[in-house]
């Protein structure tokens, strides 16, 4: 199985409601399609969407990337060749990790295909359910409640709730979030670093204080300051987790040995794909730290290739935010992922097992 072209399409998915973080708030899920062709005709897809504000990626420079760095090096690989074309990708060009994983996925997607094997089981094997969170946006407080009970409702039982902006209010809501569904679900926060060490352990021990049991808190501080997350880290019972802090293995190594936070959180967006979340479960499983496997506002052909990896990995990825397509009005993608609402499922398709994209729109 040879690659003879890799050909780029745009996907636009409109949200069920907009999504508001502290970084930025989106209106509709819009991700850059990978196809990678072969001469057996088996097609490889891959997905990336844009998030300048965490990778520094945009739509025109993942496209780019892809058309003018990573094409020119794969057309005419085997696919049987996977590290030897794993090493072409991540070597190409420095950063870039929405370009690579997108290219990446694909590949596993064909490496699986030619083993006619579902990519989990390539992976590694394991049980194809996991059971994600949803992300509760940051909002005024009655909103907020409003969301969680109907996400409840829905039948999640983990809220991940996005706060990060005026530290009062951020306490305000997590306690009135709190009262609402102690003992319906449990909270995970999510600051998107938009406190100040300080501030973290302010708020955080005020709900500690208050009664309030939180799973974790995600990065509570700048994704470069790694002294304040050990601070916080160091001073409060919840646990801490790097997101924006810890790309690829070599950040998650720096972290553990600075014992700065207590869990990562794996995004494919952020390693460059596969092969490197593998290497960072690796390296948290070797250190008996816990991951989270999580998302971007992301659609779900990436999404699925996280969920195979969620899988394969499951004795270290423990915490799962794969919530992207549950946020989406509608999924256009056919694919052997049931994504239903918490709970989601592989089926026995090769590879990705992606049969349709509705509403695809090619790029020249
Ligand atoms: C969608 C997911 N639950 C999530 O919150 N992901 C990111 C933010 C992604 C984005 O802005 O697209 C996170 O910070 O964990
Ligand atoms: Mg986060």
């Amino acid at each position: 199985m040879k690659i003879t072209d890799i050909r780029l399409g745009m996907l636009t998915i409109p949200l069920k409601t907009p999504f508001k973080t502290a970084l930025r708030t989106v209106q509709q899920i819009e991700d850059v399609v990978v196809m990678i062709e072969t001469d057996t005709g088996h097609i490889g897809y891959g997905e990336a969407p844009a998030t300048a504000v965490i990778t520094g990626d945009i739509h025109g420079s993942i496209i780019d990337a892809i058309k003018s760095v990573l094409k020119p090096k794969l057309v005419g690989q085997q696919i049987a060749d996977l590290n030897h074309i794993i090493r072409l990708i991540q070597g190409a060009i420095m950063k870039n990790y929405s370009a690579k994983a997108a290219v990446e996925m694909a590949v596993y997607d064909l490496f699986a295909q030619l083993y006619q094997a579902p990519l989990y089981k390539i992976l590694g094997g394991g049980v194809p359910k996991i059971t994600t969170d949803i992300t509760i946006s940051v909002d005024y407080i009655d909103k907020m409640v409003a969301d969680s009970l109907s996400a409840i409702d829905r039948g999640f039982e983990t809220l991940k709730v996005k706060v990060g902006k005026d530290i009062g209010v951020d306490i305000e809501r997590v306690k009135a979030i709190y009262a609402a569904v102690a003992g319906k679900a449990l909270i995970r926060l999510d600051a998107n670093q938009g406190w100040t060490a300080k501030e973290a352990v302010y708020a955080l021990r005020k709900l500690e204080d208050a009664g309030v049991r939180l799973e974790l808190v995600e990065q509570p501080v700048k994704a470069y300051d790694l002294e304040g997350l050990k601070y916080i880290t160091e001073r409060v019972h919840t646990p801490v987790m790097a997101d924006e802090s810890s790309f690829g293995p070599r950040e998650v190594i720096e972290l553990i040995k600075m014992r700065a936070a207590d869990i990562i959180n794996i995004k494919l967006m952020k390693t460059g794909g596969i092969a490197n979340a593998i290497k960072i479960a690796d390296i948290c499983s070797f250190y008996d730290m816990q991951c989270m496997i999580g998302c971007m506002l992301e659609g779900s052909i990436s999404v699925a290739a996280a969920v195979h990896v969620a899988v394969a990995k499951s004795d270290v990825i423990t915490k799962i935010d794969l919530d992207g397509p549950s946020l989406c009005a509608f999924d256009p993608v056919t694919s052997s992922v049931s994504f239903n609402d918490a709970d989601i499922t592989i089926g026995n398709a090769p590879g990705l097992g992606i049969t349709a994209i509705d509403g695809l729109k090619m790029l020249s």
